[in-house]
């Protein structure tokens, strides 16, 4: 085993870049990439919808493959790598989880808006019950200060979760940003803390470096960065990047970029990079998954999507309210007389 200090690598390609190709995964492509990035030595590979469990409906779109298929399919080719799945309470239900534990799922990542971590009090009781490793979430982290994520860190960790990320879901954060509310959660809590960046304003592997400095274990990567938004840390470049400063994550450099280079970005539907919109979601501070439901509400009313992304920050819209986009957009086309 390395002397070097481990940073445990969660890829979420095919979780979080669920959004970036509109849920339309085949099963064929789950199972080769989750292959590769378990022969690469990825340790944590979560498949799910973009929203978790059951997050396949109007409101955040259909997945092309059922749960059950993206599950088999990746469970069929993992030999090392911990099968992780995403829930977000009220979206997915009890039998979601055991469906998922059924089908080879041995991580599970309860997300929560920051500031309502005691509605996953039931999920992290049940995950730990179906002999699961539970992941605490808190999703838009950058809305409250530092001393509030972890005020919300210690109830995940009072229900029983065994690591706790910190995730800047509109990738509004800057460096400082996650440093402060990383080294408050690390200062609260006596389990591992992780972190979840948005390449939004071009600063996902700062602010993943940022979060080590603060005593972050755990950091999310995908490959080429495919995510909601503008994506998230390029876990290819990170891997990279971490050799470089002296961690281990026990990551093959060349494998994983095969993956990102041979696998991924063919079927990406558009390159991750910073356009102006995305740019405006960080800018903003607006979901990340709300990029493809503005695009389309845009069109709809002859809108600048910045417009409507600058509204939805204004108005703190939160992760569950992508049907109030088109209400946005509606209100500001009729006061354009558009
Ligand atoms: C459901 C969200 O996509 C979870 C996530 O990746 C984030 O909050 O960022
Ligand atoms: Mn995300």
């Amino acid at each position: 085993m390395s002397d070097k200090k481990h940073i445990h690598l969660v890829d979420t390609t095919l979780r979080d870049g669920s959004h970036a190709v509109s849920h339309q995964y085949t099963t064929e492509q789950i199972a080769k990439i989750a292959a590769g990035l378990d022969e690469a030595g990825v340790e944590y590979i979560e498949v799910s919808h973009g929203d978790g469990l059951a997050g396949s409906s109007i409101n955040y779109g259909y997945s092309v493959t059922s749960e059950e298929e993206m599950l088999k399919a990746a469970n069929s080719v993992i030999k090392k790598g911990t099968l992780t799945v995403l829930l977000i309470p009220g979206i997915a239900t009890q039998t979601d989880l055991e469906m998922a534990v059924k089908l080879g799922a041995k991580a599970v990542r309860v997300a929560t808006h920051v500031t309502e971590a005691d509605i996953s009090e039931q999920h992290i009781g049940m995950a730990k019950r179906l002999g699961l490793k539970a992941f605490g979430f808190l999703m838009m982290s950058h809305m409250v200060s530092p001393e509030k994520v972890a005020e919300q860190a210690k109830l995940f960790e009072s229900y029983g979760a065994d690591i706790i990320y910190v995730a800047d879901s509109a990738g509004a954060m800057l460096p400082e940003d996650a440093y402060n509310r990383v080294s408050a959660v690390v200062e609260a809590v006596n389990v591992p803390v992780g972190f979840h960046a948005h390449n939004n304003m071009t600063l996902a592997t700062a602010n993943s470096l940022a979060a080590i400095e603060a005593g972050a274990t755990y950091i999310d990567g995908t490959c080429r960065g495919l995510g909601a938004g503008a994506g998230n840390t390029q876990i290819e470049a990170l891997v990279g990047v971490l050799e470089k400063k002296g961690y281990h994550t026990g990551i093959d450099l060349y494998k994983v970029m095969d993956v990102a280079e041979d696998l991924v970005e063919p079927i990406m539907q558009r390159p991750q990079v910073v356009r102006n919109a995305p740019f405006m979601l960080g800018y903003a501070g607006a979901y990340s998954s709300f990029l493809l439901h503005t695009y389309r509400a845009a069109k709809k009313f002859d809108l600048d999507p910045r417009d409507i992304l600058t509204e939805l920050g204004n108005r703190r819209m939160v992760g569950g309210q992508e049907d109030m986009i088109i209400d946005v957009a509606y209100q500001l086309a009729k006061k354009r007389g558009v």
